[in-house]
């Protein structure tokens, strides 16, 4: 693919329009399916050991969540990422308070050595897998993301992994490049899972172009820094922000997105 602006990835998204395997959480999978679809791709949520690897054989990604994590699911974690790797998919990681007990750390220390293509997290996560001190409270950050910049880098190169760290502005980096884009709303994180649905829709994204993650993730952080900034223009609330976000992700289209989106260099 020539062009890898996030405008063309959503258009390429849109034709295809790929099929992504969300083992999300019971809080996300309403949300987080509402999203993928009015961006424009194909959500399924199967997260059972029994049939995970195989549904991931035909998905074009996955994505791994542990936000409401239990051992049954661990296992179906592990089946759909074996699966991606064997048949070369995308598949993100998104390490929800990965941080709060020893049973997160030990499924996502596990999840890690099975190579994700992408992780996403919020400022506080990014900063406790790297090994530092972070202020997460529960599933929410406490961390400017400026301080988790760092910590991305080192995620990036330990891991071979892009790393995505979202909040007022995003930064996202495979090692060697980074950038940094703004937009959005503070409304987003007063609503319940929009972090998880970004997750989701960055497997969309990859399954897009799986050859190039690093631009799947700018393109997916671009269209939530743009939706919900054009969300945020006529809302009272959360409550109606929801409605209004879908509504402006189903609206955008490629030339919208390029022309607002605000990307500089890290
Ligand atoms: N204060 C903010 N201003 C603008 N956008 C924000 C803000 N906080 C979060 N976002 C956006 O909300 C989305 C979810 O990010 P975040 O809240 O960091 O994830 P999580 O829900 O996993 O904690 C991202 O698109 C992010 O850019
Ligand atoms: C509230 C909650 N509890 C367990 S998972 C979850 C959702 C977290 O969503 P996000 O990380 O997008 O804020
Ligand atoms: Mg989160």
């Amino acid at each position: 693919m020539e062009n890898k602006t996030p405008g063309a990835l959503l258009t390429a998204m849109r034709a295809k329009p790929p099929l992504v395997q969300c083992i999300t959480n019971y809080v996300a999978m309403n949300i987080a399916a509402n999203v993928v679809l009015a961006a424009g791709a194909s959500p399924a949520m199967v997260h059972a050991a029994e049939e995970a690897g195989e549904f991931a054989a035909i998905a074009g990604a996955l994505t791994v969540n542990i936000g409401t994590l239990s051992t049954q699911w661990i296992d179906g974690m592990h089946a759909a990422a074996k699966a991606a790797n064997a048949s070369g998919k995308p598949w993100v990681l998104d390490p929800v308070a990965h941080y709060a007990t020893s049973f997160r750390r030990r499924a996502v220390a596990d999840l890690l050595a099975l190579r994700p293509t992408i992780i996403r997290g919020n400022a506080s996560e990014i900063i406790a897998l790297a090994g530092g001190e972070s202020r997460g409270h529960g599933v929410d950050s406490r961390d400017p993301v400026e301080q988790a910049e760092d910590s991305a880098r080192l995620i990036a190169e330990r891991h071979g992994a892009v790393v995505a760290v979202t909040g007022v502005v995003d930064f996202v980096t495979d090692g060697t490049q980074a950038l940094r884009i703004e937009g959005g709303s503070p409304l987003m994180p007063q609503v319940t899972a929009l972090g998880c649905s970004l997750t989701c829709l960055t497997g969309a994204f990859a399954a897009t172009i799986p050859a190039d993650p690093f631009a799947a993730a700018v393109a997916a952080l671009s269209t939530f820094a743009v939706a919900g900034e054009e969300a945020a223009k006529d809302a009272a609330g959360p409550g109606s922000f929801s409605w209004r976000f879908l509504d402006q992700l189903a609206a955008l289209d490629g030339a919208k997105l390029d022309a607002k989106v605000g990307i500089s260099a890290a």
